[in-house]
């Protein structure tokens, strides 16, 4: 199987905080997996790190082989964790914008998935609501023919009836043989579509397993093995 993501001791600081501490992890090609741990435990960091977002680091990351820079920003379609639209646009300014930063985005594909979640390309940002803007975000993300997809909280906000389209969305329009990392707290929504799982605690790597073998191993869910390991 293809690498795409070679993460090497990888440590971060904030001020004397280390929010990450010897990170290293190898990231196959046609691989769904789930990045967990609880609050400040280095999730964002790591993925803003990834993204090129963050700069100072210590340690090395390949992506496809390559530095973090303009091709690797050029393989990875990234959700964010919070949204980057500006209140004045219109989602048709915004789907502009997408299709001259991003050569593999497909903007059909895009109105085709904001029908099923009833948004409309005439809809203006300021209008909508916080889930309405995260479902869009996706649409625009799971509309590029990425290798990589890297999804941070892509559920967060959405309500039960929503998740199931937002799993159906990912699951049925990544590009075959890419990555796709996912970062959530809402373990059980998502459990039964990754293939890995990497537990960070407290910005280390304490587990990083097949999903199948963890949940044969410890006889548990991976909800269930989460919650025992990180159980104070
Ligand atoms: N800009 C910053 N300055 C100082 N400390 C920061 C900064 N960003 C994050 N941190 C700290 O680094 C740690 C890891 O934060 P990070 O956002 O990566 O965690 P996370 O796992 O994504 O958390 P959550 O699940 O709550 O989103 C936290 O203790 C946080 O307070």
């Amino acid at each position: 199987m293809q690498e795409l993501l070679r993460i090497n001791n990888v440590s971060k600081k904030y001020g004397h905080f280390k929010a990450l501490d010897n990170v290293s992890l190898n990231l196959q090609a046609g691989r769904i997996i789930g990045l967990l741990g609880p609050n400040g435990s280095g999730k964002t960091t790591l993925i803003k790190i990834i993204n090129g977002l963050l700069k100072e680091y210590d340690g090395q990351i390949q992506v496809n082989g390559e530095k973090i820079g303009e091709s690797s920003r050029k393989i990875i379609s990234y959700l964010p964790d919070e949204n980057y639209f500006q209140d004045w646009m219109y989602v048709r300014d915004v789907l502009e914008i997408f299709s001259d930063l991003y050569s593999d985005f497909d903007s059909e594909n895009c109105l085709s998935l904001m029908n099923r979640f009833k948004l409309d390309k005439n809809m203006k940002i300021k209008t909508m609501s916080k889930g309405m803007k995260e479902k869009f975000q996706l649409c625009l993300v799971m509309s590029r023919k990425a290798k990589i997809y890297i999804l941070d909280e892509p559920i967060a906000g959405v309500d039960p009836v929503a998740r199931e389209v937002i799993l159906d969305v990912i699951l049925n329009n990544y590009e075959e043989g890419s990555l796709v990392l996912i970062s959530t707290h809402l373990i059980s929504d998502l459990e039964t579509i990754f293939d890995e799982v990497i537990f960070l605690k407290e910005g280390k790597v304490v587990l990083h397993k097949e999903t199948e073998e963890l949940r044969i191993e410890r006889k548990q869910s991976i909800d269930e093995a989460f919650r025992e390991v990180f159980r104070c």
